[in-house]
Parts: structure tokens; sequence; C-alpha cells
């Protein structure tokens, strides 16, 4: 295939530079001479990506050696290119450091963890007024968006249906300890100004949240124009149909950049141990004056957690939900192990018939 041309894309850089570009960045990529040029994947499809490099979108397929390492680039990494014009290629070579990534656990039984998108300084974990206000899944949000490197913001959209968005505000504030909870309404444009700290030049911002939930409206209202196709909920379930169908990075006249993410309906917690303890940090302070090291705040005698919860200090339901987030990630881990042994089996199996097809080979069987 000839990658070589220049895209039309409705992705847009104006900028002559590439967006997050930075002096770690520009260090890493000195190790690379001749031919070389770094760029940013604003968008990937099975084996080509859409690359923004100074100035312009082009397209790129993904280097064989690079995907036999396992090494997948996804929207926002910075990445190394070997331009070869004269043989019609342009070939993404290597993926330089990450600074933060956004994972979930990987579907399948295999476990793991399947990385979404890299490069992000803030995610906005985006929920709307009615039934997708769910405080169990923000908190499932908030355990994955805090492993990932990335500092939290709660946007909860649709202000415009809601008589009384105060309480619902309040509500969400309980379990989100210091993270912002923006109110506001993408479609008429109420409240976006509170999202402009987040949005300097050269930042990254994701989007995460269910499908439905205004992502995409709030993507074109940043844009002032339709980028991304928008779709109508459905009137029984409330469920929005899964309109946008690829992981894209928007770049903002300011030299911002928006990266969107399909409705993601099922998000597993992945490796997330650490994001669940921020997550629940009223939880781990408790848990500090528990009678044993290994409580699991269950039923064990002197559970300073058990005794929050008696007291209300600690909701019942936020416990719950820790608890139930905790198995997951053990399952989740288990998971992983099985997985793991799975490949080593599969990896001395191989070794095993090569051994034997040499031997045959040299006459030795
Ligand atoms: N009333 C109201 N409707 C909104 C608002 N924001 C978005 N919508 C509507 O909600 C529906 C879904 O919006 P989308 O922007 O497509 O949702 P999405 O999160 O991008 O959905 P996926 O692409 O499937 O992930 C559309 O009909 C929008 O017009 C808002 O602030 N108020
Ligand atoms: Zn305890």
């Amino acid at each position: 295939m000839n990658n070589h041309s220049e895209t039309e894309s409705s992705i847009h850089c104006d900028a002559d530079k590439i967006p997050g570009w930075n002096k770690e960045l520009e260090l890493a990529f000195s190790a690379y001479k001749g031919p070389y040029t770094p760029g940013r994947i604003a968008s990937r499809h099975k084996t080509v990506c859409e690359v923004l490099v100074s100035g312009a979108v082009v397209q790129a397929g993904i280097s064989g050696a690079l995907l036999k390492i396992g090494k997948q680039p996804v929207v926002g990494d910075f990445v190394v290119l070997l331009d070869q014009p004269e043989l019609g290629s342009r070939m993404v070579v290597n993926i330089l450091p990450r600074r933060t990534c956004l994972s979930r656990g990987a579907a399948g039984d295999g476990g793991g963890e399947q990385v979404i998108a890299a490069n992000l300084d803030t995610i906005f974990i985006v929920t709307s007024y009615g039934k997708d206000l769910n405080l169990r899944r923000l908190e499932r949000y908030l355990a994955i968006v805090y492993s990932s490197g990335a500092s939290p913001v709660i946007l909860l959209n649709k202000i415009d249906l809601e008589d009384n968005p105060t309480r619902l505000v309040e509500k969400v504030r309980s379990i989100a300890g210091n993270v912002p909870v923006i109110p506001l309404s993408a479609l008429s444009k109420t409240g976006l100004e509170e999202l402009s700290p987040y949005l300097n030049q050269g930042e990254t911002v994701a989007l995460i949240g269910s499908s439905g939930v205004g992502k995409s409206t709030l993507i074109n209202a940043f844009l002032g124009k339709t980028v991304q196709k928008t779709g109508d909920i459905r009137k029984d379930d409330e469920k929005g149909r899964h309109t946008t169908t690829v992981r894209q990075l928007f770049l903002l006249p300011n030299g911002a950049v928006l990266i969107d993410n399909p409705g993601i309906r099922e998000i597993q917690l992945g490796d997330s141990a650490e994001g669940l303890e921020k997550a629940f940090s009223e939880i781990v302070d408790a848990a500090r004056n528990c009678k044993f090291k290994d409580c699991t705040h269950r039923d064990e005698p002197g559970c300073a957690v058990l005794k929050a919860v008696e007291n209300g200090i600690i909701p019942e339901e936020r416990l719950a939900s820790y608890h139930r987030l905790t198995g997951e990630l053990i399952f989740q881990s288990k998971k992983a192990e099985i997985g793991l042994k799975r490949l080593e089996k599969e990896k001395c199996k191989k070794i095993a018939l090569d051994i034997k097809k040499y031997k045959k080979s040299t006459g030795k069987l």
C-alpha cells in the first residue's frame, strides 16, 4: 500500500509543532538520526495510523518488528516515523516513553491490560443527569483514572434537563474527594468556561464516559463545528446509541488536545490497585487504625473502617463499593496470572517442537 500521501482529515493541525511535544521527548528522540521524524498518533486503525507531524496529518503503517515485541501505538502516543519516500512507505517504528497511560482490564479470559490512550494530562469523566448518574460507576472510573497518572475531573452534563442541579452536584461531590465536579450543558453551552483551566496549549485531555452522555457534543462545542457525529437518545431507556466509532485526537484552536473515547459500556479495573486506594482514600486512612494489618474490613474485631461505618462517618455503600471493586481487582489479577501461565505453557510446547524438528533435521531423532 502506498501510504505516503498526505490525507484529507477532519483533524486540524494548524500548528507547525506537534502538540504536547516537550524537552523529555526531544531528548528521547535525539537518539534517532537520519530519515526519522517524530509524530503523535491522532487515530489508530487496525494496520494504519493517522499521525500528527509538524503542520500536517499523515498516514503511516506500523512496523511488524514493533508489533512483534508487543508494542501497540495508541492515540496520544508520541512516535518515531521512518520515512522512505523512494519506497512510498512511512512506518511507525517506535513509541517514545509514555508519561501517563489510560488502561482497562482486557476483555476475554486472557486478563492483562489494554492501553486505551497515552500521554494525558487530565481526564474528563463525563456523566449526565438522568439514569446515567451512577455513583458506583463514577467510583470505578475514578480508580481507573487515578491509576493512569492523569488528573480526574468529573463533568455533570445536561444540566439544562435538571431543575435542581445543586442537589446532584452535592451527591457526586460526596464520593469525589478533592476531584472537581463541574455541572454544565454541552448542548446549550453553559458552564464550558469552567473547563478552560484544563485546556491550555500543549495539554492533553481525554473524555471518558458511557455512550450518550454527550462527549461528542462537548467536543463539537469546543471546536465550534461538528467533527464528531452525535447520537439521539432512545426515549425508552436513555441509553445512547453508539455513535462514535474511532478513538480520535482533536486539536483546539489554542493548541490544547482533546481525545474522544467511544462509549465504553463495560470498563474493567485492570491493574488499578493504586488507583483504588486513591479513589477510596478515606477508607485507606481509617484502615491505618485497624487492629490487624491485613484486615479485610468485613468482620474482624478492632476494625476501624467498620467502626467508622457504624458511626456514620463512612457511608455503608462506599465500603460495599470498595469491597466489590477490590474483589474485581483480585479476580482480574488472577485472570492475568492464568493467562500468563497458559502463554508460558504454549511457549514451552513450541520450544519442545522446535527441538524435535531440529533433531529430526540433523538426523539425531
Ligand atoms: N439536553 C441535552 N442533551 C445533550 C447535551 N449534551 C448532549 N446531548 C444529547 O445527548 C445525545 C448523545 O450525545 P453524544 O454527544 O452523541 O454522546 P457521546 O457521549 O458522544 O456518545 P458516544 O459517541 O456513543 O460515546 C445527543 O442527542 C445530544 O444532542 C446537553 O447538554 N443537554
Ligand atoms: Zn479493618
